[in-house]
């Protein structure tokens, strides 16, 4: 019997099987115009083909609560009717397969208005498509990038209320499950970590500070998702820095936080908040960070990052390392690897399987 293949139920939505899809932008979208930010026949081929391969829940890729919150232009967002339309179109299908459609909401910060990363990936500073990025505090990413806008009180409150907008949106377009983005050096990200945040209002500095504007967005997208569907957060459990950085004891410690404050889940990346710094990659190099919580705080996990092979994920699973696995890059080379995964391990994949057709 396969752990990676038993269905799994936060609150009360079950999920059917332990092959999750991690969120990865597809920078697709139109950049500007009527359906600028709007799902197209990309993304509703892109999902698609991961559903009916199985994939037990598909975290769509990043989603801007705002425009100015998108990573480059071309990123999907939540915050019109038409982009809450076009979205129906995929969480029906997905539904119909039985994976469980979730959708990941962000603010990319001081890391906003990029170009694709096929086109380099540089900053984009003015023109027709740039805008300023706001942060914690006026400190750039890296060199060449711009000084963000500081954020206000009032400038806080509204994005915490975009991220309460974009939930609503969310459901309204058939998520069963929201991921709130508070990993990789995006805003969220930017106020946990002292690396980004040099505030010395009530939003920086301690501990506490630095957390609340993430408690702050959780509470109000946890107010507005109905009591029976899950919420998860994405963390980089360490800025991987020697020092002044977010450290894996810091995750721990905001875990049984988010834990409190109604997160069902936390889906544990690193890294992304400080450039060039080195990182130890390697296969699961981040599962023991999601073990670590998973065992200290007993809050439920998923596992991501260079997750390739049936039996590894198996035994992460298996061993209560994680609840789940997340597949990115794996699940972007072959979209039905959860249904291979299935006939591997002697497990129910939940979909048809043409592949076992007699020659
Ligand atoms: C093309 C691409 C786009 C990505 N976009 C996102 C994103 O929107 N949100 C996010 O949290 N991580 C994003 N990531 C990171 C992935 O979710 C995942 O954590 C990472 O790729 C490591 O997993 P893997 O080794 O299975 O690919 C992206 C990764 C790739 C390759």
């Amino acid at each position: 019997m396969s752990a990676l293949f038993e269905p799994r139920t936060l609150r009360s939505l079950t999920i059917p099987n332990r092959v999750w899809m991690a969120p990865m932008c597809q920078y697709s979208a139109e950049p500007s115009g009527p359906e600028t930010g709007a799902a197209n026949d990309w993304h509703f081929a892109h999902y698609a083909a991961r559903a009916t391969g199985g994939t037990g829940l598909i975290l769509l890729e990043a989603t801007a609560v705002s425009p100015e919150g998108r990573i480059s232009p071309y990123d999907l967002g939540l915050w019109n009717d038409t982009q809450t339309e076009a979205l129906r179109r995929i969480t029906r299908f997905l539904k119909g397969q039985r994976t469980v459609p979730g959708i990941q909401l962000a603010h990319a910060g001081r890391k906003a208005s990029t170009e694709r990363p096929w086109k380099g990936g540089a900053p984009i500073t003015g023109g027709e498509h740039g805008w300023r990025p706001v942060g914690p505090s006026p400190v750039p990413f890296d060199e060449g990038h711009p000084v963000p806008e500081e954020l206000t009180g009032e400038g806080i409150r509204e994005i915490v209320g975009q991220f309460a907008a974009a939930a609503r949106r969310a459901l309204d377009a058939g998520f069963e499950v929201v991921e709130v983005h508070g990993a990789h050096g995006y805003l969220i990200g930017e106020f946990l970590s002292p690396h980004s945040n040099r505030r010395t209002d009530a939003y920086g500095g301690s501990f506490d500070n630095r957390v609340r504007f993430a408690l702050e967005v959780v509470d109000a997208v946890r107010a507005v998702w109905p009591e029976e569907l899950p919420v998860f957060f994405r963390i980089s459990a360490t800025d991987w820095l020697e020092e002044a950085g977010w450290t894996a004891d810091d995750t721990v410690r905001f875990a049984a936080l988010l834990k409190e404050h109604g997160v069902d889940l936390l889906d544990v990346s690193s890294g992304g908040n400080a450039p060039r710094v080195r990182i130890p990659v390697g296969p699961g190099y981040q599962v023991p960070f999601a073990a670590r919580v998973r065992t200290e705080t007993g809050l439920p996990v998923a596992a991501v990052g260079l997750i390739t092979e049936a039996e590894q994920a198996e035994k992460i699973v298996a061993n209560g390392e994680a609840d789940a696995v997340l597949l990115g890059r794996e699940l972007l080379r072959n979209p039905s690897w959860a249904r291979h995964a299935a006939r591997e391990l002697g497990g129910d994949a939940h979909v048809p399987d043409p592949y076992h057709r007699s020659v």
